[in-house]
């Protein structure tokens, strides 16, 4: 069944049009093409970042625009490139995201778990100015993982990692997102994780 189907031009980005594009429930989706296409955008979009200046997004049938806008972005997160971390440790971090949710916060083990999930196995009293870019990035990933989404989308998770820790990261998030029936829209360059680990590929700009 599709969860989401979307049809969006964007007058303001050089004209950019999209294809109809249908996402499955519960399925792990890549988006492919090359740089600059507007994969990003296209994630923007789906989050209700963007409003594009032509076609409708409907998610579960209903046109996002109608849709509360605080309770539809807590259901489809998005892990943009740039992450944004608030000065303090990882555990000072997982609290005030699910402080700002107003959910209840995590125990250090439920934290940690999903820190491994992620292949960041941090101490929770890390400073976060400490970590590198793919760290924070993944740190970021954790905790949205952990927020238990219906939809994640991913830009690029795997752009700083090397080979090993790419299939270790996308093979845990498959496994944790199937069991949860958390749909995941995933953007990739790599041609070999989009053959192991899609069940859907999305190429745009073709
Ligand atoms: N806020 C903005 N204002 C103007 N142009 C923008 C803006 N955001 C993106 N663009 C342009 O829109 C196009 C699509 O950008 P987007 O980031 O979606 O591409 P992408 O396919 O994700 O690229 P990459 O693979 O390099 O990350 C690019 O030409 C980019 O320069």
């Amino acid at each position: 069944m599709s969860l989401i189907q979307s049809s969006a031009d964007l007058q303001f980005l050089d004209f950019i049009i999209y294809p109809q594009i249908q996402i499955k429930e519960n399925s792990f989706s890549f988006i492919a093409g090359k740089s600059g296409c507007g994969k990003s955008t296209y994630l923007k979009i789906l989050n209700r970042t963007i409003i594009p200046s032509a076609g409708t997004i409907c998610y579960q049938g209903k046109d996002i625009q109608e849709l509360p806008v605080l309770s539809y972005r807590k259901s489809v997160l998005l892990v943009p490139q740039e992450v944004f971390l608030f000065d303090g440790t990882i555990k000072d971090n997982f609290n005030n995201y699910f402080d700002a949710r107003e959910t209840e916060r995590l125990t250090d083990e439920e934290m940690l778990k999903f820190l491994h999930i992620c292949c960041t196995n941090f101490a929770l009293t890390t400073d976060c100015k400490t970590l590198s870019g793919g760290e924070k990035q993944r740190v970021f990933l954790a905790i949205f993982l952990s927020c238990v989404p219906q939809v994640l989308l991913l830009d690029e998770p795997t752009a700083a990692l090397d080979k090993k820790t790419s299939f270790e990261l996308l093979s845990n998030i498959k496994e944790f997102c199937k069991q949860e029936n958390i749909t995941v829209v995933c953007i990739c360059h790599n041609d070999e994780l989009i053959q192991r680990f899609s069940d859907f590929t999305i190429r745009l700009g073709v």
